[in-house]
């Protein structure tokens, strides 16, 4: 088995929407970034990617490459999961956060857990999304922007898995 932590900031802007674990919230303000910025789903690829040592999503899909202006996180992830794959492992579980001072996200994270369930092929019940202000305090707090964590453990499927 293998584990891996991802961690993913991304500032919040007006003109942008708000895309968190594939979904799209709605919001007076959305995440900046290369691509779509969901940083839900980059601190997922991060873990993934660490737990097999394989770097992080900057190193994967470059900030410099026109071919991810504005792209799909979600996209990204099938990447991710296809190399996971070729790997020999396959997702046991995940666990994650996202701070976030406002909107209020838990009627959306029914969704998000759908969406990261069905790029992993798991059941449901082995994603967990969830959602915490900071209190009011730092660049959350103030709504300057969101954070996200997770935790990845990623199991051997046959003998090629290291
Ligand atoms: N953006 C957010 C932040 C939090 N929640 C939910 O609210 C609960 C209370 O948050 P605290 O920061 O006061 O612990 C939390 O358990 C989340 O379920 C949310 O939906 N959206
Ligand atoms: C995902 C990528 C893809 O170009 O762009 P961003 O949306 O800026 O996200 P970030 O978390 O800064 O890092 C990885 C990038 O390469």
């Amino acid at each position: 088995m293998r584990i891996g932590i991802g961690y993913d900031v991304h500032q919040l802007v007006e003109g942008r929407k708000l895309i968190l674990g594939g979904v799209e919230v709605p919001y007076e303000r959305g995440l900046l970034g290369h691509s779509d910025a969901d940083v839900l789903i980059h601190a997922i690829e991060d873990a993934i990617l660490g737990a097999l040592a394989l770097g992080d999503i900057g190193k994967l899909f470059p900030d410099t490459d026109p071919a991810y202006k504005d792209a799909s996180s979600m996209g990204m992830f099938k990447k991710v999961m296809a190399i996971v794959k070729d790997e020999g492992y396959a997702v046991g579980n995940i666990d994650a956060t996202v701070i976030a001072q406002k909107p209020k996200l838990a009627p959306y994270i029914p969704a998000m857990r759908e969406n990261i369930a069905a790029v992993c092929e798991k059941d449901v019940s082995a994603i967990s999304v969830k959602a915490t202000t900071s209190e009011k305090m730092g660049y959350e707090g103030r709504g300057e922007g969101m954070t996200a964590m997770a935790v990845v453990l990623l199991e051997p499927t046959e003998k090629k898995g290291r």
